[in-house]
């Protein structure tokens, strides 16, 4: 992510209003422009994270999953939020992660304007490559407002994507398994 101009930001947000008609005159709205260029820069603010993960040393190798991870992400299309839930889950090797770990993948890569399909995949292929588990899967659930509150308003409608890799992907059992888990989860 490059720096943040949050004053650059601000006064264009402030032109943004001005020409749709909404310029931010009133005492309520005065500070609109600086609380929108704040509020953006929030959503986009990556936090550095460390992964701390942990030899297997009982061989555990049954699935971990973490469920219904709260999720909040903005879309690249109309920079409106979408939110819901993620499930991740994986197949153990050699290693085991700090749980916590999971729910911050997703947010670090939530944290940008986004397709909830790229989402989905960034946080397996990262799980995969920096675990190097037997398998990964990732599930998020989402309502986008940008498809609920504008366009063809379709309030509630949720959008699922998935990623399966290795085992999860290749292996039947594993796979209906994964996937019972995360309905069992909502
Ligand atoms: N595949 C995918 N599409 C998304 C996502 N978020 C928003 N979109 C869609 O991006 C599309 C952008 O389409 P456009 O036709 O360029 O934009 P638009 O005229 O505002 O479209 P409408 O929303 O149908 O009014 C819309 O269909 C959105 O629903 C996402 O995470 N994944
Ligand atoms: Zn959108």
């Amino acid at each position: 992510m490059s720096s943040v101009d949050l004053a650059a930001a601000e006064s264009a947000a402030r032109a943004f209003l001005e020409a749709l008609g909404v310029p931010p005159t009133r005492p309520g709205t005065r500070d609109t422009p600086g609380r929108m260029a704040r509020a953006y820069a929030e959503l986009f603010s990556v936090e550095p994270f460390d992964v701390t993960t942990f030899p297997n040393e009982e061989g555990y190798d049954e699935l971990v999953l973490a469920a219904s991870i709260p999720m909040r992400s903005v879309c690249e299309h109309h920079l409106l939020p979408f939110r819901g839930i993620a499930h991740v889950g994986y197949l153990p090797g050699d290693r085991i992660v700090g749980l916590s770990k999971l729910a911050r993948i997703v947010e670090h890569y939530a944290a940008r304007p986004q397709v909830q399909e790229r989402l989905t995949k960034q946080v397996a292929d990262w799980l995969m490559a920096n675990l190097a588990p037997k398998g990964v899967g990732v599930v998020i659930k989402a309502e986008h407002s940008c498809m609920s509150l504008r366009g063809v308003r379709s309030l509630g409608a949720e959008t699922v994507t998935s990623t399966l890799l290795g085992t999860l992907r290749t292996d039947w059992r594993s796979r209906q398994e994964f996937m019972a888990l995360c309905g069992h989860a909502g």
